[in-house]
């Protein structure tokens, strides 16, 4: 039996040193250009099952701190991601400081796309949020580490409604375990953030005559969605204290916190957005303390890494989808485990994917 550490949130986080460290990261790349204001940071966290595969993501961050703090959470995550779902790769992810609709140019992209260049493939980068497939083709202009290639380029396109399909069949496991059956007909879900892949899923949930209610930063997109599928739109505060049976985190993370978890009244948090738990230690134990059932974050939104995964492989869209809907088994194992073990959800879906990588670092050394 493999003996797996119990991850801590250490308290040494006030230098960027301590903060490396607390996640045990093997490498963190500052990225800066003067000529393109190009300020990125690419955080590899463990390479053991294979290259570190994540997205690029671009945000104005409020400080640099913010950005590294989230490089090195979201590149953790991708460790977990990967591990859980059986492929063969590491967890790394990149943050690029600035606006995307205004600071983005050819020329950061390809800059940044050198930098990614210079890892020789220990890190493979891909679209995230605020960065495109026409990014992704930008930088496959100075490296071939970066997936998610548009299909006309022989890629895998898109890998949103991928996403959205495994966090849907996520969803679908919660609801089982939540409620006795997987269906969401007449389910009131609430679905924050209708962008990429939470527009895939409300149509989803609109096949199955849920009672959807959304909301997002961007009004155009909103009445967008809600025309086309008849989702209710409510305000960005109000999502916190409706009363659904299911509450979707699809914009960013940290969204389950000590602010937000008293006003829930769902039943169930299954969303696509990465690091949903502010503190997993805290507010994983804190929802099983309420009676919710949450489903982890980086088991249910693994569509879009599977995805890209299969592009490495040489793309089967079938396949990706095949393998994605296992998520659904995948989810109610994980809750089996919790259960039985007495631990929370997420912790339950750590231990899975340590388990995993423990065991594949010990053949490593023998041939
Ligand atoms: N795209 C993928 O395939 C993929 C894969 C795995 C995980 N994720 C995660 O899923 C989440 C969504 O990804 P995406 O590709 O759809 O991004 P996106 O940028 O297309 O969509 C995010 C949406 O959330 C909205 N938003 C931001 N803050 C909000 C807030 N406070 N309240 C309400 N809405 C808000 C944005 O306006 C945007 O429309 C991210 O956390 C991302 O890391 C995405």
């Amino acid at each position: 039996m493999v003996e797996i550490k119990e991850v801590e949130l250490k308290k040494d986080t006030s230098s960027i040193f301590g903060q490396i460290s607390e996640y045990n990261h093997e490498k963190v790349v500052f990225c800066h250009d003067h000529d393109t204001g190009l300020k990125a940071i690419i955080g590899i966290h463990n390479t053991v099952l294979g290259p570190a595969l994540g997205g690029t993501r671009m945000w104005s961050y409020a400080s640099d701190a913010e950005a590294l703090n989230d490089v090195l959470r979201l590149s953790r995550g991708m460790t977990y991601k990967a591990a859980i779902s059986g492929l063969n790769l590491g967890g790394g992810k990149a943050v690029i400081i600035g606006d995307a609709k205004k600071d983005k140019s050819e020329a950061l992209m390809r800059r940044y796309g050198r930098f990614v260049k210079n890892l020789n493939g220990a890190y493979i980068t891909a679209e995230d949020v605020g960065t495109t497939t026409k990014d992704m083709e930008y930088i496959k202009m100075e490296t071939d580490h970066v997936a998610g290639l548009p299909e006309a380029m022989g890629g895998s396109g898109d890998p949103s409604p991928v996403t959205a399909y495994g966090t849907y069949m996520g969803m679908k496991a919660a609801a089982k375990k939540a409620f006795g059956s997987d269906s969401l007909e007449g389910k009131k879900i609430s679905v924050q953030g209708v962008g990429h892949v939470g527009g895939y899923l409300v149509e989803l949930l609109a096949k199955e005559n849920a009672q959807i209610f959304i909301t997002d930063i961007y009004e155009d997109r909103l009445r967008e969605i809600s025309n086309k599928y008849g989702a209710k739109v409510v305000s960005m505060d109000e999502i916190y204290d409706l009363d659904v049976d299911i509450y979707s985190p699809c914009a960013l993370g940290a969204t389950v916190n000590d602010n937000t978890i008293d006003r829930l009244k769902c039943q169930v948090i299954a969303g696509c957005a990465n690091n949903q738990l502010r503190d997993e230690n805290v507010h994983g134990p804190a929802l099983v303390e309420k009676g919710i059932i949450y489903a982890p974050d980086f088991l249910i939104n693994a569509g879009g890494l599977i995805n890209v995964y299969s592009e490495l492989q040489g793309y089967n869209r079938e396949s990706a989808y095949a393998q994605t809907e296992r998520i659904y088994g995948y989810t109610l194992d994980i809750f089996d485990l919790a259960e039985k073990e007495g631990m929370h959800n997420q912790l339950a879906a750590m231990k899975m994917a340590e388990k995993r990588i423990t065991s594949i670092s010990k053949i490593k050394s023998k041939y």
